[in-house]
């Protein structure tokens, strides 16, 4: 069956073909090829980088301290550039775009989550493509998603898409990097995401990307999970989107999880960014990953970080791995207080109880899988 929505996300190592300014050459290239894959009734989301490099390039490369008030500088001029090129681009094509800049306060508060999503949803029932970046020139570290590949993923989860492609200057995830290893080999088809697979995407090295495979493997993870596929390929290859979007084999293709998380537990994994971890013991791991059990007090061993009631917090072994995101119940304070406790003495302790379980297994979304 064909796909119906697609997020085309493109890095700045495709946008600038590895240069220091924007290739408008190619740009036009890859827009011809979402227009086309409109034209045949798909509907297209852009998620685009290269805000910093077209600022860059448009001050005629300036040399400043490497600050952060510089960095929003250059995406500010940067981004009105990006726009304006990516709306005369597809204007060749008789198509109109729509810009949402987005950082991670948009899509940690629950209404402006659903407000996003209307938007996109609007702009896709009249043809006209939303193109998305991260609001760069007012985000601080604190509020930002950080990186387009995982903005791209929550891009995808809030428009329903059924396929995220991430287009990149290689030709999809390797065993290796390739620019440090030239017998690495192309990974074809991902089925899981897991700690060995996590352990062979590095960073990015060629100073234009942030986050290389590292990042494009979390933003997979998080589509997955909701029921999307992802593939990783160049942005390079001749006709890539329509190969892509024909299933061909292109790049590194990564499997949907059959049965996708409903629409609450993917915000819990995509939207709020963790404020804290609580360590849990082997009953407790088992009760939450293989029981699907909420999280009771008497199975919490240690809490880390400072954080209100609702806060999301990773659930962690002792032997530190992930197991779980979820909402906490209870303030950090408190949950010092009742660890290791049965739920009986909640109450008595805290003189307030709201509930048994300290993230309940509605709010938490197990990752060990
Ligand atoms: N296992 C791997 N397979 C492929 N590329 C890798 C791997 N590990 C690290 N990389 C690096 O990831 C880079 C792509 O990511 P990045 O530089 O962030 O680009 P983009 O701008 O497209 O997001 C590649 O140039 C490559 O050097
Ligand atoms: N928002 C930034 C890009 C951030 C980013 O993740 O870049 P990339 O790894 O090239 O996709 C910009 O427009 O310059």
């Amino acid at each position: 069956m064909g796909y119906r929505r697609v997020v085309v996300k493109l890095g700045t190592s495709v946008l600038t073909s590895g240069s220091k300014k924007l290739d408008k050459a190619h740009m036009v290239e890859l827009a011809r090829q979402m227009a086309m894959l409109m034209r045949a009734g798909v509907e297209v989301v852009l998620c685009t980088s290269g805000a910093i490099a077209a600022g860059r390039e448009h001050l005629h490369y300036p040399v400043f301290p490497d600050t952060m008030a510089n960095k929003q500088l250059l995406a500010a001029v940067g981004q009105s550039q990006l726009i304006l090129a990516w709306s005369q681009l597809f204007s060749i094509y008789g198509l109109h775009v729509g810009q949402l800049l987005l950082t991670r306060a948009d899509l940690q508060d629950r209404e402006r989550y659903l407000n996003a999503r209307d938007t996109l949803n609007a702009l896709l029932a009249n043809n006209i493509i939303p193109i998305i970046n991260e609001n760069d020139a007012v985000a601080t570290n604190e509020i930002k998603v950080g990186d387009n590949d995982n903005l791209s993923a929550r891009a995808a989860l809030l428009c329903d898409a059924d396929l995220l492609i991430l287009l990149t200057d290689q030709k999809g995830l390797f065993d290796a990097d390739p620019r440090t290893n030239p017998d690495a080999q192309l990974i074809k088809q991902v089925v899981n995401i897991d700690d060995s697979l996590r352990l062979l995407a590095g960073g990015s090295v060629s100073g234009l990307g942030t986050g290389g495979m590292a990042t494009k493997l979390e933003a997979a993870d998080i589509a997955r999970r909701a029921g999307i596929e992802v593939v990783i390929a160049s942005g390079h290859l001749p006709d890539v989107i329509a190969k892509v979007a024909a299933r061909e084999s292109v790049g590194t293709h990564f499997s949907a999880i059959e049965n996708p998380l409903e629409s609450r537990k993917q915000w819990i994994l995509a939207g709020p960014a963790t404020q804290g971890k609580v360590v849990i013991d082997a009953g407790a791991s088992a009760a939450v990953v293989a029981s699907g059990r909420s999280l009771l007090s008497k199975g919490i061993v240690a809490v880390e970080g400072k954080f209100e009631r609702g806060a999301t917090l990773l659930i962690v072994d002792q032997k530190g791995k992930v197991l779980a995101k979820g909402m906490s119940r209870y303030c950090a304070n408190d949950l010092i207080k009742i660890s290791g406790k049965h739920s009986n003495d909640i109450e008595p302790l805290l003189g307030y109880d709201y509930g048994d379980a300290v993230i309940h297994r509605n709010d938490m979304v197990v990752l060990d899988n």
